[in-house]
């Protein structure tokens, strides 16, 4: 353990190539280390790391360190962080929701995520950041992945992208939010109960022609923090013809981040966000050639000289409220500021 964070720490410092993840519900730390010993083969075993629109960069486990420890030194409790927020980013990210549900009410598209970021200043190193992530959200999935050409990206996610074996996979349509006041069994008001609707017949829409099955369960309330969403779980069997990279291009990104359809949806969110996503909103994860298990990048940060930028966003339908909206991605923020010791 103590190896390992110094290598982590080195690595920070050297801006090396390393990833270190736990997924959901498990113990497993595993670190991965790029070497600089010269590549004896190169294998099909990777750890990709893939924006919300461009380039993936990808870990090729041959070429590698591989360290791993159930033992991960991590009994950390959250902070209850203070509800504070800038009003310029408020009244720029209302009007931006606003724009979008005029244009749904138009017509041109049904649904929209929109995001934003917000810088804060740290009071901690990433290697803290990590390890209370992992101790604070079991259930989610915890990476720290940094690279010398993007940087450092730490988060939490919720959210499946696709998890198979051979022919079998699983994926989630997850979408909906609201805060978690101590009682998982909620009622749902009716534009969550859509939105997320619209997610998942996307996903069955889209995975219909490569499967010969496809399971839906039905939607239920899933914690991820301080946030409670609307979540169905989806599994089936591929084609012959079918593999599961094609399943991961058809799905990403799904409704749950970006919109439907998806062409207009990306229009209006380059034309309209004001910054660019990067990797927030893509994925990341183990990708073989007979298996993979990836994760869509959300609640995560991205750190450089002592500071984070968070990331989060929200589904706009027609029934949207502005400032309930911004509200929304104010609440998102709070599962990485609960983490972050904030210099002020
Ligand atoms: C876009 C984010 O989350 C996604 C959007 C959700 C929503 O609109 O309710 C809920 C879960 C995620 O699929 C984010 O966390 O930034």
């Amino acid at each position: 353990m103590e190896a390992i964070q110094k290598r982590i720490e080195a690595g920070l410092e050297a801006h090396s190539a390393f990833v270190i993840y736990r997924k959901p519900g498990e113990k497993k730390v595993i670190s991965l280390f790029r070497n600089d010993r010269p590549m004896e083969s190169q294998g099909s075993d990777s750890f990709v790391f893939t924006p919300f629109d461009g380039q993936s960069y990808e870990l090729d486990l041959s070429d590698c360190d591989r360290f791993e420890t159930n033992q991960w030194d991590a009994k950390w409790s959250a902070e209850t962080p203070e509800l504070s927020f800038d009003l310029d980013q408020k009244l720029h990210f209302e009007s931006i929701v606003a724009k979008a549900v005029d244009a749904i009410k138009e017509g041109r598209f049904d649904k929209v995520v929109l995001s934003r970021k917000e810088v804060v200043t740290l009071g901690q190193s990433a290697f803290e950041i990590f390890s209370r992530l992992l101790s604070v959200y079991p259930n989610a999935f915890v990476s720290l992945w940094n690279h010398p050409e993007t940087g450092c990206w730490i988060g939490a996610t919720p959210e499946r992208l696709l998890k198979g074996q051979n022919k079998e996979f699983q994926t989630m349509a997850l979408a909906g939010t609201q805060q978690f006041q101590g009682d998982e069994s909620v009622e749902w008001p009716k534009k969550e109960r859509e939105e997320q609707r619209l997610v998942t017949d996307y996903i069955w829409n889209t995975l219909e022609p490569l499967t010969q099955t496809l399971v839906l369960s039905e939607p239920h309330t899933h914690r991820a923090g301080n946030l409670l969403h609307i979540k169905t779980d989806i599994s089936g069997q591929m084609r012959d013809a079918t593999t599961l990279g094609d399943l991961a291009k058809a799905l990403h990104p799904t409704p749950a981040v970006c919109g439907l359809p998806k062409e207009n949806a990306i229009l209006f969110i380059k034309e309209n966000e004001g910054y660019d996503r990067e990797f927030y909103s893509g994925f990341l994860g183990e990708r073989g050639e007979n298996h993979c298990d990836l994760f869509v990048n959300l609640r995560c940060m991205k750190i450089s000289n002592g500071q984070a930028e968070l990331f989060m966003g929200c589904g706009i339908t027609a029934e949207s409220n502005p400032e309930k909206e911004f509200f929304e991605t104010v609440n998102k923020s709070l599962t990485m500021k609960r983490v972050l010791k904030i210099n002020s």
